[in-house]
């Protein structure tokens, strides 16, 4: 992974942000940066609150204080217009590849240019999309190895094949920074480490940012260059990956991890 401009400002910006859904406290002032070029492994149980503040940085949760800036700009309570080319920046790959089963996969590839194109949808369609775009869906699907898949639909692909279609898709969208979800979560082990080596190789070498949530540890750490760990609504642990113990990381899984966890007496008396 490129080394991360230190000159440049954080191409995103997390500053102590809460968020709240009704009772429940569930981001509880979270912060942290995130540099062009930079590489991070979001890690934390389930509930600790990762998948909030996921929807956060693009503007789907909404914030009770703190905020989210993109290239230095506010992206948190902005208006709509300044929301949707921030969008434009944000590249996400999701657990369950979230492909359209209609489409072929060149099709599918076409839809990350959806947001650069003025009539979304219809400009993106096979008869409507422009023949530019139709070669680069193509150059991005031969970037992930699938060129000869390029007529195949989601349900005539393998697991492993689906979430390579969506990194081209991503890829189509040229997004500065990638918001990959547990990306290998539903890929069998080798699928899972194929998927991960090809995402980390075309962060790098497109000189993008990257953060992504993984559940398995030993790959964090071979991964990310830096682990950035939460524990109930909190960021508890960001660092250099190589520097990080693995009771560190063990830590994040035991105790009080899930934001919804009933209070200790303590807390409860406090
Ligand atoms: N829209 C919502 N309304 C009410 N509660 C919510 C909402 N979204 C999330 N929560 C609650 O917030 C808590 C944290 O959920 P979140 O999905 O952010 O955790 P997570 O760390 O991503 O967990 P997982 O790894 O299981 O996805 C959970 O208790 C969840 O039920």
């Amino acid at each position: 992974m490129r080394m991360p401009d230190a000159a440049k400002p954080p191409v995103l910006r997390a500053h102590e942000i809460h968020v709240r859904f009704g009772a429940l406290h569930v981001l509880r002032g979270v912060s942290f940066d995130l540099a062009r070029g930079e590489g991070a492994v979001l890690l934390g149980a389930n509930g600790c609150g990762k998948s909030t503040l996921l929807r956060t940085l693009n503007g789907l949760a909404t914030v009770e204080s703190g905020r989210v800036d993109l290239n230095g700009r506010t992206i948190t309570d902005a208006p709509s217009r300044v929301l949707r080319a921030a969008r434009r920046q944000l590249g996400y790959v999701f657990q369950h590849f979230n492909l359209v089963p209609q489409l072929s996969a060149h099709q599918n590839v076409l839809f990350g240019a959806m947001g650069q194109r003025r009539f979304g949808v219809l400009s993106v369609a096979n008869a409507f999309a422009r023949t530019e775009d139709r070669e680069r869906a193509m150059q991005c699907l031969e970037r992930v190895g699938l060129a000869d898949r390029a007529t195949h639909r989601p349900a005539e692909l393998s697991g492993g094949q689906q979430q390579r279609v969506a990194i081209a898709r991503m890829l189509m969208q040229a997004p500065q920074v990638v918001i990959a979800d547990e990306p290998i979560a539903s890929l069998d082990p080798k699928a899972g480490r194929e998927v991960l080596e090809l995402l980390w190789r075309i962060v790098e070498e497109e000189g993008l940012s990257l953060l992504c949530t993984l559940h398995q540890l030993d790959l964090a750490q071979e991964f990310g260059k830096r682990i950035i760990g939460m524990k109930a609504g909190r960021v508890v642990l960001d660092a250099a990956s190589p520097g990080i113990d693995r009771a560190d990381l063990d830590a994040l899984y035991q105790g009080a991890v899930r934001v919804d966890a009933a209070p200790t007496p303590q807390e409860a008396a406090a």
